[in-house]
């Protein structure tokens, strides 16, 4: 991920202090999402009715949308302890071993980034989210046994990016799916206005909106967005932030009215001047911007097609008619082989 990303919906070092003090802490205080905030009240109301631990939830979605946040809220609204790894993290079956041997009763499990996790661990985890058993091997080669070690039942809350890398015996083992969606500028604003409450940072409405406008329905990039505002606001006028200041002081960091900024504008920019609007395969279009394939598919990506400006065909990504119109580039005549009409306006 390039250091300059302003709207890099990934947090690092410093952030993550601040973001655990913006997070909500209870389902109700949890902003949007109500489809997936309704399904997982009633999961987890019968499982506390029934006093017997949740089934295994999984959440996918773009990061920043609150994942980690709601693994916090199922481990209070449970009451149970929230152990945290991530797929990263296990390189082996035995750290995985590690963590599932010392869980209590009932823990909350949280893998970040499940779909990243070694293969070997991967094995082990069908078992202990089925049996709660995990089978320590000893030994090498042939004489090698299995030794079955019984574990506490307890809730593992699996959260990825990247859904379809799961394997589906993974994928099957889990009770309860929710696809997390970006959020809606009203729901973001909501997010924006609870944070500004937090920070004690001065906004009026339609500061407030200017800012969740830009925020690619992304509540983690709202709250960073707001804290460069305030800045802002701070340094150059009187620490309220009005429409205008939001404006001027977003304009500064390059992001758009629509909440583009320089890689996704870099994106299209490439597709249409370098590829004619594609066809273009990914790693093509990741070194044509300088990035990584993961972080233009992870990161880029899932905003540009919810915004209708770059689509995903079998052949590669193509540029939309909006996307043409959007950087005011005027299309080749033909643009042969996209799913497109291309007309100029
Ligand atoms: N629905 C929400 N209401 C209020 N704040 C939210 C909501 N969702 C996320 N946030 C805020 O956004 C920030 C990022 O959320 P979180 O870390 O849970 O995202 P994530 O999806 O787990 O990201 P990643 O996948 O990168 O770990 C947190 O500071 C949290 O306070």
């Amino acid at each position: 991920m390039s250091e300059d990303r302003f709207v890099s919906p990934v947090a690092d070092g410093e952030e993550k202090v601040i973001e655990a003090a913006l997070r909500p802490k209870r389902l109700d205080e949890f902003v949007g999402q109500a489809r997936v905030r309704e399904q997982l009240s009633l999961v987890l109301h019968s499982a506390l009715r029934r006093g017997r631990p949740p089934d295994h939830l999984l959440m996918s979605g773009p990061p920043g949308l609150g994942k980690t946040t709601l693994a916090m809220i199922i481990s209070g609204e449970l009451g149970m302890p929230l152990r945290i790894s991530s797929g990263p993290a296990i390189e082996r079956a035995g750290d995985l071993a590690a963590v599932l041997s010392t869980l209590s009763e009932g823990e909350v499990l949280f893998l970040d980034e499940i779909h990243r996790m070694a293969r070997p661990a991967e094995e082990m985890l069908y078992v202990a989210m089925e049996d709660f058993r995990v089978d320590v091997v000893v030994g090498k080669g042939p004489g090698a046994t299995a030794i079955p070690l019984d574990i506490a039942p307890f809730t593992l809350v699996g959260a990825t990016t990247r859904a379809g890398l799961l394997p589906a015996p993974l994928r099957d083992r889990f009770g309860f799916v929710a696809h997390m969606d970006f959020y809606e500028p009203a729901d973001l604003e909501r997010i924006i206005e609870r944070s500004a409450r937090l920070l004690n940072v001065r906004m009026d409405e339609a500061g407030g909106a200017e800012i969740a406008k830009r925020s690619r329905g992304t509540p983690r990039i709202a709250n960073r967005l707001l804290r460069r505002v305030r800045d802002y606001a701070e340094v150059r006028a009187d620490g309220f932030i009005t429409e205008q200041i939001a404006q001027d002081a977003l304009s500064l960091y390059e992001v758009d009215a629509e909440g583009l900024d320089r890689l996704d504008r870099g994106v299209l920019d490439a597709l249409m001047r370098k590829f004619g609007g594609g066809p273009v395969g990914l790693s093509t279009l990741a070194v044509a911007v300088g990035e990584e394939p993961e972080t233009v598919e992870v990161v880029a990506e899932p905003f540009l097609v919810r915004k209708g400006l770059i689509a995903r065909t079998p052949r590669g990504r193509i540029a939309t008619p909006a996307a043409w119109r959007y950087l005011g580039i005027t299309p080749p005549l033909s643009v042969e082989g996209t799913l497109f009409e291309v007309t100029e306006e």
